[in-house]
């Protein structure tokens, strides 16, 4: 477990002090994988990189399996990062060693003896699927099978903790999916605890358990990635959200409506379209669905739908009573004119 407590970091510049993570606290249970969301200078870099302090934090307290890192003398924080393994955006390969040495590289440097070495970079070789390139140069490998040795590589030592710093940011779509389900296979085989950031909101949808959104050095929102995508508390979540899933119709659309226009959400397994449709047979109202789709998020389905309802004004309120009855979260966005 990764308690992170009243963590501040700020750093001094020549034109004043700038404060990059302000006052966070945040629990990340064993074996989760927690993506933290933000855009640029948001603070999830100087976030991720006091958990293991790369950066040491000006205060706050971060404990990984109950030990306080800040607390701890040279000699004691090296073995215990030695169990915080971390992958970045450009990889940080050595190009002038092999796969198979870059690999090697942190099992020497972790004082693992001579015999082990191999037997030990050839089982991360094969369980990141690189097992054929073991003598090839990164100069010649693609971004995605890079991304696979410095997961190799930060595997090594048998960590409890994997940081990912925007892992999949230089990659395309394709090859994305196939790194974030290797670590999804990681996550689960060997009950690695995973902190993910990015700024790519399909990452968090794809593989997070839970997520944080980080704004001005602030978590602002936070929870499991189903429930903040069904229920977004902030504007700039929805923004994010919306990146990945649409819960809106194009203005010129919206112009057109003149009834109510409501948002519908099911969450779980609750047959939307069906309950629409109980709901349009048992009310004097007209439905006019302009956004209908079902997203999975964490394998879980989320039923989204824009509707214009016409009718009385008494039958609509009925009728939105009816769909809440029937446990869907409605929104009302526009009473009509
Ligand atoms: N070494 C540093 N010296 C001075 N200011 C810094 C330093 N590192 C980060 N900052 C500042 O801290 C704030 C948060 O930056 P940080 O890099 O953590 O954000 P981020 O969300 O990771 O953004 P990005 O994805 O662009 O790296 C920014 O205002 C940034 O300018």
């Amino acid at each position: 477990m990764i308690e992170i407590e009243q963590l501040t970091k700020t750093y001094k510049t020549k034109y004043g002090t700038v404060t990059g993570v302000d006052n966070v606290s945040l629990t990340v249970g064993e074996g989760e994988i927690f993506g933290i969301v933000g855009y640029s200078g948001a603070g999830k870099s100087s976030l991720i990189r006091c958990i293991n302090l790369l950066e040491r934090p000006t205060s706050g307290v971060i404990r990984i399996g109950g030990t306080d890192l800040t607390k701890l003398g040279s000699g004691q924080l090296r073995k215990s990062r030695l169990k915080i393994g971390m992958i970045f955006q450009h990889f940080y390969l050595i190009s002038q060693k092999t796969v198979y040495d870059n690999v090697a590289f942190a099992l020497r440097a972790a004082g693992t003896p001579a015999k082990k070495i191999r037997p030990r970079v050839e089982e991360l070789l094969e369980m990141v699927g690189l097992a054929d390139k073991r003598d090839v140069f990164p100069g010649q490998l693609s971004g995605g099978q890079k991304q696979r040795v410095g997961i190799a590589r930060a595997l090594a030592n048998d960590p409890t903790v994997l940081l990912c710093d925007e892992a999949t940011s230089a990659l395309d779509p394709n090859t994305t999916l196939s790194i974030l389900r290797l670590l999804k296979e990681i996550n689960r085989k060997l009950n690695i605890t995973i902190v993910l950031i990015t700024h790519e909101m399909n990452v968090v949808k794809e593989i997070c358990d839970r997520m944080a959104i980080m704004q001005g050095g602030r978590v602002i929102e936070e929870g499991a990635v189903y429930d903040v995508f069904a229920s977004p508390q902030t504007e700039l979540t929805r923004e994010f959200i919306s990146s990945v899933v649409s819960f809106d119709v194009p203005e010129q659309v919206l112009a057109s409506v003149r009834g109510t226009l409501v948002r519908v959400l099911f969450k779980g397994d609750v047959a939307g379209e069906g309950v629409i449709a109980d709901m349009l047979q048992r009310h004097a109202v007209k439905g006019n669905f302009l956004h209908g789709a079902i997203e999975y998020i964490q394998e879980r389905p989320l039923g989204i739908f824009i509707m214009e309802l016409t009718g009385e004004r008494g039958a609509v309120t009925d009728a939105l009573e009816y769909l809440q009855s029937r446990r869907a979260a409605v929104e009302v966005m526009n009473h009509g004119r």
